[in-house]
């Protein structure tokens, strides 16, 4: 059926005319508010470079749930509350995807073709599908088989030398991850992959700090000889691509290697080489560049989160007696506690919670860019823009989780209007970035905790004099924010415990 001419006119016109208004409502809507800015240098000044969440969720009690930022006519957005959050970064998602030009990281170093930093596209795309379907349901009865194998190793080497705890995390974290993505046994953190991974990190947070470089700012700087005064930016960039470099090709030629021997053992990196015999170097970079993200970046994230339990369990005994008690009733005596137990233990999710909302590991997330010009509450949101979602700010906004500071798993049993969302909704990231090793992360969290509330006690260290000592809680305060050294006292719970844990390690399947 044809519709009439002036049927088509009329929807025509009013189709322009609402455009119209909507393009003089962006002209006219005027940036939202934040602190004054200097001629040129703007708020560069007044940006920290430690904390810088502290910073915003203080801003935002001033300015409001959205402030704008001028980084040497950069413009940056921060999103300090949970509804603006969703509305632009899941809602508007298409528009929010993209990533910001970072020279320094993005293309001096090269970061720039990893997922986490790569700009909206094809290739990203692929990536973000290769990492979800390695770990989807198909998967998952391989996935939790290495983290069951895993757990109990690392439960037998808190029992042997609980003072290296912080080791212990790193070593499960790097064990699960490099079995799964190159079919790697690794023995110890001192395993040449886990120390390229672990430099990585380093790297990583050292360069990826907002108003750190000022070639991030002013790029052409990246052009001037290495010998002009101020470069030094150019000799850190040339360090960190060669470390990078290695990451990317090392783990990959070790498996290339095994593949053609015949002597390798099932992973990610196997699978892709022997379902493309001959890539083109554009593939095999794709490859490397899209496995190495579950430890480029991400490792630490997930020790993180481990080195929190560990903390808030020393901290909190009542919290771990619960748990443990809620352990004993659906755990029988004799065996650890496994994945499909989960669904019957609230208390020990309610604990998982905390954990990742007390001191969120990513305490805002990575930055997004947006690509056209927007509009949010009357306010205009420049194409191009930096936007930050300040995840902090949410998970301690105290109209969403009452006493934030308080580590209380409890609060999640009042869940009614919209009260203690599960912190895994902000966590994990947003939109079209959300992160896509949020199972895998969350799985291998639960494992460890389980494993760990079911058979050994956690408290405070015991000083000469025979007094616990108050652990010193001292958050990082980089990109990537996590508990710095820490002691407490790790026990099995009882010989029982110490003989269930010693023959689980017995009993670890060695293909893993
Ligand atoms: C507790 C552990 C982890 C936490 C808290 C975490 C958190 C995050 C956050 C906040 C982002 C940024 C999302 C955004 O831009 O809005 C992210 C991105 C990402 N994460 Fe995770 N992550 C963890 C573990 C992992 C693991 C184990 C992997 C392994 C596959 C992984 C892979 C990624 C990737 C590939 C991205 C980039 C996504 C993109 O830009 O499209 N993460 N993660």
């Amino acid at each position: 059926m044809s519709l009439p001419w002036g049927y088509c006119a009329i929807v025509c016109i009013l189709i322009c005319a609402v455009g119209y208004a909507f393009s003089r409502q962006r002209a006219k809507a005027p940036l939202p508010p934040g602190p004054a800015r200097l001629p040129i240098l703007g708020n560069a000044l007044n940006v920290p470079l430690e904390f810088q969440w502290l910073k915003f969720t203080e801003w935002a009690g001033i300015y409001g749930e959205i402030f704008s930022l001028s980084v040497l006519g950069h413009p940056i957005l921060v999103l300090n509350s949970a509804n603006a959050i969703e509305e632009l970064f899941e809602k508007r998602s298409a528009l929010y995807a993209d990533r910001p030009h970072i020279p320094l990281a993005g293309e001096m170093i090269g970061y720039s073709s990893i997922p986490v930093l790569e700009r909206y596209g094809r290739r990203h795309r692929e990536g973000r599908k290769l990492i979800s379907n390695s770990l989807d349901h198909r998967n998952q009865t391989d996935i939790h088989r290495i983290q069951r194998n895993k757990v109990a190793l690392m439960l037998s080497k808190l029992v042997n030398n609980p003072k290296d705890l912080q080791l212990h995390s790193r070593w499960f974290i790097a064990a699960v991850v490099f079995q799964l993505t190159h079919g790697q046994k690794i023995e110890s953190v001192d395993h040449v992959f886990v120390k390229l991974a672990e430099q990585f990190n380093k790297d990583f947070s050292r360069v990826l700090r907002p108003g750190r470089f000022l070639v991030d700012n002013i790029t052409i700087l990246q052009y001037l000889p290495s010998w002009f005064p101020g470069m030094g930016f150019k000799r850190l960039a040339k360090e960190c691509r060669e470390h990078f470099l290695r990451l990317c090709h090392e783990p990959y030629a070790c498996v290339k290697d095994q593949v053609a021997k015949g002597t390798a053992l099932p992973s990610l990196t196997a699978r892709l080489i022997e379902e493309n015999r001959n890539p083109t170097p554009d593939e095999e970079w794709f490859y490397k560049t899209t496995v190495m993200q579950f430890y480029a970046g991400t490792l630490v994230f997930t020790v993180s989160v481990l080195d929190s339990f560990f903390l808030i369990m020393s901290l909190n005994p009542d919290i771990q007696k619960k748990a443990q008690a809620e352990m004993d009733r659906v755990v029988e005596p004799g065996r650890l506690p496994d994945f499909d137990d989960r669904a019957n233990l609230p208390y020990l999710d309610a604990v998982l919670k905390e954990i990742y909302r007390w001191n969120p590991t990513a305490p805002m997330a990575v930055p997004h860019r947006v690509t056209q010009d927007d509009v949010y509450n009357g306010f205009h949101i420049p194409a191009g823009a930096t936007v930050i979602a300040n995840t902090w700010a949410v998970l301690h906004d105290p109209s969403l989780y009452p006493d934030p500071f308080q580590v209380n798993p409890d609060r999640y049993s009042k869940q009614e209007g919209g009260l203690n969302p599960d912190p895994r909704r902000f966590a994990f990231g947003y939109g079209r970035r959300v992160c896509p090793g949020k199972v895998l992360a969350d799985d291998s969290i639960f494992t460890v905790v389980a494993c760990v509330l079911a058979t050994l006690d956690i408290s405070k260290a015991v000083g000469p004099d025979g007094q616990p000592i108050e652990p010193d809680v001292q958050y990082t305060g980089g990109t990537i924010s996590f508990p710095g050294p820490f002691q407490c006292t790790i026990k099995p719970r009882s010989a029982e415990s110490a003989r269930l844990i010693q023959n689980a390690a017995m009993h670890v399947d060695h293909m893993d």
